[in-house]
């Protein structure tokens, strides 16, 4: 068995590149209490948990990525009820289940003198036409001696490894901890009005799984979430999580500018979204980016980005209007895209689909805006990276929905027809015991971290109403005041719009792929304009282009779409819709610069 290099630095460890391809951890073998004449090689090695079975000079090899890795627990097997079987192997074979809890519970079987090191991991799977992640546990137990407390320093070895190589941090003998406990601030009317449910029953399990605590906060009313992370030591905590649509995490990153210490805060607090809204768009973004499948309603690749801790920049536009200042980190549209996306509001019951339909009537009875838009061009964009084609999958169902069953008992793992693996090292005298076997854990749930605290929805809200009038503030513009001359460079475009988008992110929403060359953090606005006299049909090809982003190939005397460092549009009139990252603002003169690298975001590993 290989010796733990204490205090040996792993660096980028995960993409597998740098470290060298022989470097092995830890390594142990087991064997399978029913097949004995198959051995079973467990490594832990820069790539990840490799798993060989050697069965009469044959040899099969499975590797769990560490990317899919994302915790891993030392547990002790429970006490039975009298009458149940307490041989060690016994339970192991035929009905019985295996039962642990942790090594504190009072209810630990002092008998058992075997350590179980469960493994945790979301492993990516591709079937013909779907990607997704299907939960996997790896249950290592450790029984080679003949105290608990030996057998379990054996495990922790392990989980101390494996938790320092998923923090890319040097392994030493002591896991890497954080106290900290993750902001989750919760919009329960987001989109179909699902973010409770499935923040419990696909992110809480995995928050558990990866030992990392929280604060849920559901929001009481628009601008909750705005005033706490205003009003609040957000220093306390390891990241902020909004769940919900865009316009959470809007209201999170503008309370953010809202404070004297925006700065500092959005440098030690990142940010984070999971997906619940009709919207979408970050999120989506987030996935396409990072390679991550999205999935409507399928958390984990995103929830597994969270617990990493890893973070990305991202750009951020300021944005002023006659009577105010805001953080926009989406899109700014002015016409049928807004349009379609406020006036469809009223069927925010349907979720995403809302759009389309909303869209096909629009279409009908289409409207055109007077106005005067200017931009800032830039000129050279050949240098981007080229834009990268949609993950298309077919809105498949992810596997990982078993971990919903509520009336599963946390930390049963073992499944009734699962093998018992011995471990067969130290040629058989030493009567060591050790055992792995891995199953598709379908009856686990969990329903709450250890250490996290769930703020009830009914108390009293009156403790966040600030009666102080907030002050925005953030980076200084470079912009003249909105009423004043725009700089000579900058292009004036004078007429009748069908619509003018602008968007600093690939996709605007789930299926709107709107600006296939951006990037998180580019420094770039996308700024789609669309002149009245364009024929339905042409709009009609535009919309349809939209998901897959071929409408920015368009580029004719009615459409086209311009890389821009500001903007101002002045609409003629007082009816119409202006929208920042997918909310209302009022109607009239707007403008806009980007900033780059001013967020912290949590994302995926890059896979
Ligand atoms: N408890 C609440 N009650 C009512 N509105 C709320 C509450 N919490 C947040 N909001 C508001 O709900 C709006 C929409 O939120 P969110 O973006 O999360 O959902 P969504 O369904 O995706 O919405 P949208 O379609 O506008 O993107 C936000 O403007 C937010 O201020």
């Amino acid at each position: 068995m290989a010796d733990l290099k204490n205090g040996k630095d792993v660096p980028n460890v995960g993409e597998g590149d740098s470290v060298s391809k022989d470097v092995v951890y830890l390594e142990e073998t087991f064997y399978i209490l029913s097949k004995k004449n198959s051995v079973f090689r467990v490594r832990l090695t820069p790539k990840g948990l490799s798993l060989t079975k050697e069965t009469d000079g044959n040899s099969k090899e499975q590797t769990i990525l560490l990317g899919d890795i994302i915790g891993s627990k030392c547990m002790r097997s429970k006490r039975r009820r009298t009458g149940a079987g307490s041989c060690v192997c016994s339970s192991f074979v035929g009905n019985h289940q295996l039962k642990v809890v942790d090594e504190n519970s009072g209810d630990l079987d002092e008998n058992d003198i075997s350590a179980y090191l469960y493994i945790y991991a979301y492993i990516l799977k591709r079937s013909r036409r779907t990607l997704k992640r299907e939960r996997t546990t790896i249950t290592l137990r450790f029984r080679s001696f003949d105290k608990y407390e030996d057998n379990n320093k054996e495990a922790q070895k392990w989980r101390s490894t494996i938790k320092c190589l998923i923090a890319r941090q040097p392994i030493t003998s002591v896991p890497p901890t954080n106290d900290k406990k993750l902001l989750v601030l919760l919009n329960p009317k987001s989109g179909p009005g699902k973010a409770r449910e499935l923040f419990q029953s696909k992110v809480v399990p995995i928050l558990q799984e990866a030992e990392v605590p929280f604060d849920l906060h559901v929001t009481k009313y628009a601008q909750y979430a705005r005033e706490f992370v205003r009003t609040r030591n957000v220093y306390g905590w390891r990241a902020i999580l909004a769940i919900g649509g865009d316009g959470v995490l809007f209201e999170i990153m503008n309370g953010m500018f809202e404070r004297l210490d925006w700065q500092q805060a959005l440098v030690e607090v990142p940010l984070a979204i999971l997906p619940c809204g009709s919207g979408n768009g970050l999120a989506r973004t987030i996935c396409h980016l990072f390679n991550e499948p999205y999935i409507p309603q399928n958390l984990t690749g995103l929830t597994m980005g969270v617990v990493k801790g890893r973070t990305a920049p991202m750009d951020v536009v300021r944005i002023e209007t006659k009577a105010s200042i805001m953080f926009s980190f989406l899109s700014v549209g002015w016409g049928l895209l807004s349009d379609i996306d406020i006036e469809s509001e009223r069927l925010r019951a349907i979720g995403g689909q809302r759009f389309a339909i909303w869209a096909l009537a629009r279409l009908v009875g289409l409207r055109t805006y007077k106005g005067v838009v200017s931009y800032a061009k830039i000129k050279d964009v050949s240098n981007l990276p080229k834009p990268k084609q949609p993950l298309t999958l077919s809105h498949s169902i992810s596997q990982d929905g078993a971990l919903d069953s509520p009336d599963a008992e946390a930390f049963i793992d073992a499944d009734e027809h699962s093998e018992v693996f011995v471990n067969a090292i130290n040629g058989k005298q030493h009567q060591r015991v050790d055992s792995w076997y891995s199953v598709n854990s379908r009856r686990s749930a969990f329903y709450s971290t250890r250490g996290s605290e769930y703020h009830s929805v009914t108390s009293s809200g009156s403790e966040m109403r600030s009666p102080v009038h907030a002050c925005m503030h953030g980076p200084a513009s470079h912009l003249p005041s909105l009423m004043s001359h725009l700089p000579s460079h900058w292009v004036q475009e004078h007429g009748e719009f069908v619509m003018v988008h602008v968007s600093y992110q690939p996709y605007i929403g789930e299926d709107f792929l709107f600006a296939p060359r951006s990037q998180l953090s580019d420094g770039i606005m996308w700024m789609l304009i669309i002149k009245a006299g364009i024929s339905r049909s042409q709009l009609l090809s535009f919309l349809l282009g939209v998901s897959q982003g071929t409408h920015a190939d368009m580029n004719n005397e009615y459409v086209k779409m311009i890389p821009v460092s500001a903007f101002r549009i002045v609409p003629e009139g007082t009816t119409g819709n202006l929208t920042v990252d997918g909310e209302v603002v009022e109607y009239g003169p707007i403008q806009a610069e980007i900033f780059p690298n001013i967020i912290n975001l949590l994302v995926p590993d890059m896979k």
